[in-house]
């Protein structure tokens, strides 16, 4: 049986703004990666219906928190009588743009569904994650994505894998606060998945971001000393860098200052999420048989 389900981190490997929808939200296309490197979560299912989540995050509220949200979500929509314990593992800085809250949601979701046995399909968790935030889709399906729209509508990817070296320069950036930025630019023209795989692409968020936070400029210009095109991910505020081996990576790693977060990882394409689903569905079909 599984213990401590993975919540991977993501990361963008570009994004584009291309336009605005009446209701403010932005359209966007974007490239999204996972790394093996996250969260973790363990459910400890309960007969009563509470779900309690047993490790607090500081200025996050139990019933605001994502996991806790996600599992209600779970057990309103697929009426289940069953509750569950939670205990999370926190690795990923929030307000990083690398998705740790959107990926705690998914997760849950994912799990719950096999361990509650309430039998959703990836369709339909993907749709009750995008009530919990733009990101969640993505997670608990599993696999690279091109997306686009407001960042639900995807086809799958298969981009190299390379190491990364990420650095989190110790600001939070709210994704709220960026996309509400008037000098913000919202009308890049789209571009094609085989241009984007050919080396198109950038994050356009980046100027604002390094303007309104500028640890995010001064990480930026530092690993650019060090790799070819530095960039940062989602709304920021990591940044992070290409590498061909785990060494080169680890050999960056040693020189980051020291007043910075940092960690190096394997970008993936399936995610340790999705591979952790289906070893469950294993250990299920070994018991059985
Ligand atoms: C733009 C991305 C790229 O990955 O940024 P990061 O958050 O990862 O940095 C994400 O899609 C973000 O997803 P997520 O963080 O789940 O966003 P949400 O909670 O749904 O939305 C936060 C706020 O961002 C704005 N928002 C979000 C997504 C979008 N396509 N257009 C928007 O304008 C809205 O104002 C919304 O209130
Ligand atoms: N389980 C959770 N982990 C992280 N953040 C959470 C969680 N639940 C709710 N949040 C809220 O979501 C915000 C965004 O967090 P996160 O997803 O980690 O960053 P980002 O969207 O920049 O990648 C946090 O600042 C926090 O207020």
């Amino acid at each position: 049986m599984i213990e401590w389900w993975p919540a991977p981190a993501k990361i963008n490997l570009f994004l584009h703004i291309t336009g605005r929808r009446a209701d403010g939200y932005h359209e966007l296309q974007t490239a999204f990666q996972f790394l093996e490197h996250g969260d973790k979560l363990k459910f400890t299912i309960t007969e009563t219906p509470e779900i309690i989540l047993q490790t607090q995050l500081t200025d996050v509220a139990a019933d605001d928190n994502l996991i806790v949200r996600a599992a209600k979500l779970l057990q309103t929509t697929a009426k289940v009588t069953l509750g569950v314990a939670i205990q999370l593992y926190k690795k990923l800085p929030m307000g990083g743009g690398l998705g740790g809250g959107s990926s705690d949601a998914a997760t849950t979701l994912v799990a719950l569904n096999k361990l509650w046995q309430c039998d959703l399909t990836e369709d339909q968790l993907a749709t009750l994650g995008l009530q919990l935030g733009a990101d969640v889709p993505v997670f608990v399906r599993g696999h690279a994505a091109w997306a686009e729209g407001v960042g639900e509508i995807f086809t799958e990817i298969d981009p190299p894998e390379p190491w990364y070296l990420v650095i989190f320069p110790d600001c939070a950036v709210s994704t709220a606060e960026i996309f509400s930025a008037t000098e913000l630019t919202r009308d890049c023209e789209p571009i094609t998945i085989a241009g984007f795989l050919a080396g198109e692409g950038s994050n356009i968020c980046e100027s604002v971001v390094k303007k309104l936070h500028p640890p995010v400029a001064q990480a930026l210009t530092w690993l650019a000393q060090y790799a070819a095109i530095p960039r940062m991910t989602g709304t920021g505020s990591c940044v992070f860098a290409r590498f061909n081996s785990a060494d080169e990576a680890e050999n960056v790693l040693q020189n980051v200052p020291e007043h910075w977060h940092a960690f190096t990882a394997k970008g993936c394409n399936e995610s340790p999420l999705s591979l952790c689903a289906k070893d469950f569905d294993r250990s299920l079909n070994v018991t059985a048989n």
